[in-house]
């Protein structure tokens, strides 16, 4: 079985994993890549073993430990580190991807990737579907959700800010500055039109 593989892409805090949880809630194959690197990143996994052995991310670990918080810290602040972590993961997370797909025996599988466009690695997909909020909106609820400053929450927002070469590469754009509803509304009216 090939399934098609349909891509969910966004801005940071835009709402894809709500999508993705819409879409589990209709019994459809979900697999996140956040997912998948935060089980490659616990201890003696491919991305952990990786990070340890680049002294570049030694101040992320307390002992054996890697502390997420102090990693994030560390690429956001820092544009080569964040490349450099990129290099050493992303390969790994679409390698772990391509074997849950292979093991799969859906017709079709929606993959969250954050980072889709930002990826040096190519993903081979049939779909890509991006989901937007308008700014103010994109802000507050990383604020709200991560209990962060504003200032951290535009650091990151910065850091992928590619909205247009996003748009021009993505066959449906969701806007998703409204509530839940509509959100729900918007991707029945996609899958109804069997656009994929
Ligand atoms: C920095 C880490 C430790 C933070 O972990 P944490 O559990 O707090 O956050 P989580 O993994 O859920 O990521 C949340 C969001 O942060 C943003 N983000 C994460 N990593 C990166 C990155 N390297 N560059 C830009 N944005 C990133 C994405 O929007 C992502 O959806 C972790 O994200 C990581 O190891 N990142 C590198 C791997 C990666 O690129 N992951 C994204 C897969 S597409
Ligand atoms: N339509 C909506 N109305 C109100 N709140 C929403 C809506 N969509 C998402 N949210 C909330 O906004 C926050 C960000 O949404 P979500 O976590 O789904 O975004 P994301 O794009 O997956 O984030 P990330 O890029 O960090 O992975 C969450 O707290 C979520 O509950």
């Amino acid at each position: 079985m090939n399934p098609s593989r349909i891509v969910i892409t966004g801005i940071i805090a835009s709402g894809k994993s709500t999508l993705c949880d819409i879409l589990r809630q209709k019994g459809f194959l979900v697999i996140d890549a956040d997912q998948v690197n935060k089980k490659l990143i616990k201890e003696g996994g491919k991305n952990y073993l990786a990070i340890k052995s680049d002294e570049v991310f030694a101040p992320a670990f307390d002992g054996e430990k890697l502390d997420k918080k102090k990693l994030a810290q560390l690429i956001f602040a820092d544009k080569e580190k964040m490349d450099r972590l990129n290099e050493l993961s992303h390969k790994n997370i679409i390698e772990e991807i391509d074997s849950i797909i292979d093991k799969s025996s859906r017709d079709k599988v929606f993959i969250e990737i954050p980072l889709f466009f930002q990826m040096k690695e190519t993903f081979p997909c049939d779909k890509i579907i991006l989901v937007t909020a308008k700014r103010d909106v994109q802000i507050q609820r990383l604020i709200k959700r991560d209990g962060i400053s504003l200032t951290y929450a535009k650091k990151k927002i910065e850091s992928q800010d590619e909205l247009e070469r996003m748009k021009e590469n993505s066959d449906i754009i969701i806007d998703n500055s409204d509530g839940v509803d509509k959100l729900k509304e918007e991707i029945e009216k996609i899958l109804d039109r069997g656009d994929f």
